[in-house]
């Protein structure tokens, strides 16, 4: 399992529901009293509609009109009539607020908790199990995905509060005519047996989206991070033409679910409609004095059809819905089985960390390190050197314990690393990576990253630290200049020093600098170089070089090839 596959298919109304309750979890008990309140608004909508009727053919009769059920009713004018019809309606809209409310909060609610735990369990798995997905899932979990759960838990909950309505109306309609209104169920049932191969046929077409929604998302974003390489060798239009033909296939299948969901509501309610029409006939030619009370009946039962239809468009919805929450509920079991673990041991700080027989593996049977035992004591700089895809990374991410190993043990001092809490470690250690990433906002948030309880001295600090302090006092507004994504943007030698004040912000013991001068001019490199001097003998320092310069100051080196780690003199590699 690697992503989160594009539902290709619409779903069975048992699954509908399964799922829809699934995701309203907790509100439940939100949904009964929606469907309670909508009860209650089809019974008082009976009532106001059998009032309508009854005025009308006051009107026409001139006489009075006549409210309650037959025999037992009472006459009243129409000006009184009136005044209890608007009384209903009071009592109507006065319904329709909590109504429209709780449908509201149900689906809003669902979405919240739904997004909240894909990001927990995205979050929260192991770096392997995220190496796995493709570019974009997250976003499109909780951006697309999220939307469609919700809009089929909003429709799950409209059909339920649409059958209750339906059902008292129906009910008014039995209790005016039985036969008429027995008549139009039975109607409905006909047409749905009559329309149910077309339907079988126009739902099978609709479920052949050749290309998944999942592809498009991660093509664009592909697209977006390589826009500047295709800037560059001026491939717009190919990619461009890719993606326009990815979207019209997922348009057509598109296509295909919307002129399903328009044209059976419509055969339904048209198709009823004839065969009541076809029963007054036959009720009347044959004089059974089934025709009392028509009027009301009339109307009631063409309210009773527009629920049926909106019955089968929010069906509809929710069943194309439905098999989203099916996909985010894999992916998210699946982010959480892959949970990586928080550690249970506190640890403040350590005298060595020591790998014994180590191996680690991307995919299950292709080591990339393999028996690899060294040990790195508090205070020491040690240099990691190696061809590229060597392993010299992946070490990194071991040592930060972002991974674990496949065999073998990782410890700081007696405690298995993959026992110390996660957060303690964090703490502890610190990571400037090959290539950073500024977050839009302040120099003053891209140093703290998200972390609460340093202030502005210290962030100072670690900026001096990391000798970008006077390039950011240049900065308009100094560290308060919005910089980042969509605002000002950093050299790469600037940005690699924010990465290692970033790194400084804590006052780590232990840092991993990944290739910390690969892309630098001279003089970011002389800054960095003059960092890692101040840093010596009081953080432990690993440091993956390249270059000869910076590993001069390396108290031990060792070399990583095909994944096995040799230790090296430092003279080897200082020109
Ligand atoms: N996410 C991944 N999935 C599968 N294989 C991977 C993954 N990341 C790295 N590898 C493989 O693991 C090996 C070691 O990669 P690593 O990034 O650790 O090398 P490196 O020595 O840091 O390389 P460089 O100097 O180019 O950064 C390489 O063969 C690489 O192809």
């Amino acid at each position: 399992m690697t992503a989160a596959k594009r539902p290709a298919r619409v779903a069975a109304a048992p699954e509908v529901i399964r799922n829809g309750l699934m995701v309203i979890g907790p509100d439940r008990p939100r949904l009964i009293a929606s469907a309670l309140l909508a009860l209650l608004v089809g019974i008082v909508e009976t009532g106001i509609l059998y009032i309508i009727a009854a005025i009308a053919i006051a009107m026409s009769g001139g006489g009075a009109v006549r409210l309650g059920p037959a025999g037992m009713g009472f006459e009243v004018s129409i000006a009184t009539a009136c005044h209890i019809g608007l009384a209903v309606v009071v009592v109507l809209l006065a319904l329709s607020f909590p109504l429209a409310k709780l449908l509201a909060s149900l689906s809003s609610r669902a979405m919240v908790r739904l997004r909240g735990r894909m990001l927990r369990a995205y979050l929260s798995a192991s770096l392997h199990y995220r190496d796995t997905h493709r570019e974009g899932l997250l976003q499109q979990l909780i951006g697309e995905y999220a939307m469609r759960a919700e809009n089929s838990v909003q429709q799950l909950a409209l059909a339920l509060v649409t059958i209750c309505m339906f059902a008292a109306v129906l009910a008014g309609a039995i209790i005016s005519s039985p036969v008429i209104a027995l008549g139009m169920v039975g109607g409905l049932a006909l047409c749905g047996a009559l329309l149910f191969p077309i339907i079988r046929r126009m739902r099978q077409d609709a479920t052949k989206p050749i290309l998944t929604n999942r592809e498009v998302v991660g093509r664009v974003a592909q697209a977006t991070r390589t826009s500047q390489e295709i800037s560059a060798f001026h491939v717009a239009r190919p990619v461009i033409d890719m993606l326009a033909r990815d979207i019209a296939i997922a348009a057509e299948a598109m296509r295909k679910l919307r002129f399903e969901g328009r044209l059976v509501p419509s055969l339904f309610q048209y198709g009823a409609i004839g065969i009541v029409l076809l029963l007054v006939l036959v009720l009347s030619g044959s004089g059974t004095g089934h025709l009392e009370g028509l009027a009301p009946l009339a109307l009631l039962l063409v309210r009773a059809l527009t629920y049926v239809r909106q019955l089968q468009r929010a069906m509809h919805v929710a069943r194309e819905m439905a098999p989203y929450i099916t996909s985010i509920e894999e992916e998210v079991s699946a982010l959480e089985e892959n949970a990586w673990p928080e550690g249970d041991r506190e640890i403040a700080d350590f005298r060595e960390l020591r790998f014994d027989h180590v191996d680690y593996a991307y995919k299950p049977g292709e080591r990339v390190l393999k028996d690899v035992s060294f040990a790195i004591r508090q205070g020491e700089m040690v240099g990691i050197v190696g061809p590229s895809g060597s392993g010299k990374s992946t070490l990194s991410g071991l040592i930060l314990r972002l991974r674990s190993a496949a065999s073998g043990t990782i410890a700081v001092d007696d405690v298995p690393l993959e026992r110390a809490t996660a957060e303690s470690w964090a703490r502890l250690s610190a990571f400037v990576p090959q290539d950073s990433h500024l977050i839009y906002g302040t120099v003053y948030q891209n140093i703290r990253f998200f972390r609460d309880g340093y202030d502005d001295e210290t962030v100072i600090a670690a900026a001096k630290g990391a000798h970008l302090h006077d390039e950011i006092m240049r900065l308009p507004e100094g560290y308060d200049t919005l910089i980042g994504p969509g605002a000002r943007g950093l050299s790469g030698g600037q940005r690699q020093r924010l990465a290692i004040a970033r790194a400084l912000l804590a006052r780590p013991k232990l840092i991993v600098m990944d290739e910390p001068t690969s892309a630098l001019d001279r003089n970011s490199e002389l800054m960095v170089g003059q960092t890692l001097e101040e840093l010596k003998g009081h953080t432990t320092i690993v440091l993956i070089a390249h270059r000869p310069a910076t590993l001069g100051i390396c108290d031990r080196i060792f070399r990583v090839e095909h994944g096995v780690l040799t230790e090296t003199p430092v003279s080897q590699h200082v020109a």
